[in-house]
């Protein structure tokens, strides 16, 4: 037996829910539940799982855009369809970016709305046979092995995808755990050196002694030990990809040997008179303010801008809050498949602190502290006890907010982290809602919503 695909169908229109339901319920492969507003949409999910969620763009109190947000932290895992009935708005573009699968001009087509969960489910069986969702979502949320849906990644992805098809030498900045390695593998398999070697190397890891011969060989009798000829780095990455990770630790003599291949694409093994072109791409990465130790003269201003040709800032993962939810979710599948164990999901609470802490380690914190939890759980759900003590004291520590975590819900974190920005930023709407990352429309709504209102 089949199992029928659940759909929520939201619009504050009610000849549009029963219109959908009457046509698109009928058929028993779908089981159609509609909803009048957004607030009303949430509260069925939390009974009532759905797979895809359909909703209008323009509603009172809570618009679309707002509803889509809501969901994609909740249920990172729902497929959501916006309806609009003019797609050439910001709007649309905005929902595309927040995580819309595809969108449906009003009023609709019906083939259209089969067309579009047709496309929705055979994404999903993909997904359920192992293959990268990239490959039919349009991009959606997985990008090579990066995750992220957050416009900043989406920024990333634009940028990897344009410079893959080039060999310019690219730098990476950005802290420690923010992808940087994950960035560097995806240019090499987007470009069209993806079938000849990508090589990586530590350059914090070696000794000063070792490096030149690392990355450039040695021959026979270079130095004690050298006992034999040795292909370096940039011969065995010939054709492909070398992957300099830590470059703002490499000494003064080596910063000279690489700027003179940079310079002069030719390079000398150690000990040897023998010339030899290098024919490979230079991604290099570094979690170090590289631009400032150039100006403070720790590091050649040259050899910098030789290998800033094109830069990429992988972002912090506190900076791209609304990817966590999905992060936590790939990390648990990740965590759950590799220990052999079975976990549905995270509690409300628990998934609320995750995304309040700060993430000082960023993705390799959070894919840490998943598989610490997942290892000593005992349930088939996360929750906020199987967090280490440093998120479930976060939210006072971090953001100032006096919460009762024993008790808040996802609207009292909400509400009390709006009324706290509001407060910092003098109640300036505009700068608000800049720090929090919303349309003004949006605060203003929630300010309805909590009540808020500035002290008079
Ligand atoms: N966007 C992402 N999606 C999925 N996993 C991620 C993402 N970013 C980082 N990770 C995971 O986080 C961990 C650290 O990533 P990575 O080594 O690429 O970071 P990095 O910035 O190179 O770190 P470092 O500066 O310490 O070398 C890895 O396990 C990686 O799979």
């Amino acid at each position: 037996m089949t199992v029928a695909t659940r759909i929520l169908f939201v619009d504050d229109e009610p000849a549009y829910c029963r219109i959908f339901s009457k046509r698109i319920g009928a058929d028993p492969r779908f089981r159609v539940e509609t909803a009048g507003s957004g607030a009303e949409a949430l509260e069925r999910l939390q009974h009532s799982p759905a797979d895809i969620v359909i909703t209008d763009l323009s509603m009172p109190l809570m618009d679309g855009i707002e509803l889509l947000s809501e969901i994609k932290s909740l249920y990172p895992q729902i497929f959501i369809l916006i309806l609009t009935s003019d797609d050439s708005t910001s709007q649309v573009v905005k929902a595309m970016k927040a995580g819309a699968y595809d969108y449906l001009l009003k009023p609709f087509d019906f083939e259209m709305v089969e067309r579009s969960i047709a496309t929705i489910l055979s994404h999903k069986a993909a997904v359920q046979a192992g293959l990268c969702p990239e490959c039919l979502s349009g991009e959606q949320y997985c990008f090579e092995n990066l995750i992220g849906q957050d416009r900043k990644m989406f920024e990333i992805y634009e940028m990897i995808s344009q410079v893959a098809q080039t060999s310019a030498t690219v730098l990476i900045t950005g802290e420690s755990g923010t992808g940087k390695e994950l960035i560097a593998s995806a240019i090499h398999a987007k470009s069209t050196r993806k079938d000849k070697p990508f090589i990586q190397i530590n350059c914090a890891a070696l000794t000063e002694g070792l490096i030149s011969s690392e990355l450039f060989g040695h021959e026979k009798g270079a130095f004690t030990g050298a006992v034999a000829r040795k292909k370096g780095l940039f011969e065995q990455a010939s054709g492909g990809t070398l992957f300099l990770d830590e470059i703002g630790d490499i000494s003064p003599t080596t910063q000279v040997s690489l700027l003179r291949i940079l310079e002069l694409g030719t390079f000398q093994r150690v000990g040897g008179t023998e010339t030899i072109k290098a024919d490979v791409r230079l991604i290099c990465a570094t979690n170090r303010d590289l631009a400032a130790a150039a100006r403070e003269k720790q590091f050649r201003e040259d050899l910098y801008y030789r290998l800033n040709v094109v830069s990429l800032q992988a972002p912090p993962l506190r900076d791209r809050r609304s990817d966590i939810p999905l992060l936590v979710r790939y990390f648990l599948e990740r965590y759950c498949s590799l220990n052999n164990k079975q976990i549905d999901g995270v509690t409300r609470d628990a998934m609320t602190l995750l995304c309040n802490y700060d993430w000082p380690g960023n993705c390799r914190e959070l894919a840490n502290i998943i598989e610490h939890a997942v290892i000593f759980s005992r349930g088939r759900t996360l929750d906020k006890d199987s967090l280490p003590s440093q998120i479930r004291t976060s939210d006072r520590h971090s953001s100032g907010l006096t919460l009762n975590l024993a008790t808040a819900t996802l609207a009292d974190a909400e509400s009390a982290l709006i009324k706290k920005v509001l407060e910092e930023s003098n109640w300036n709407l505009k700068k608000a809602a800049e720090l929090l990352d919303i349309a003004r429309g949006t605060l203003y709504g929630k300010m309805e919503k909590y009540h808020l209102t500035k002290p008079v």
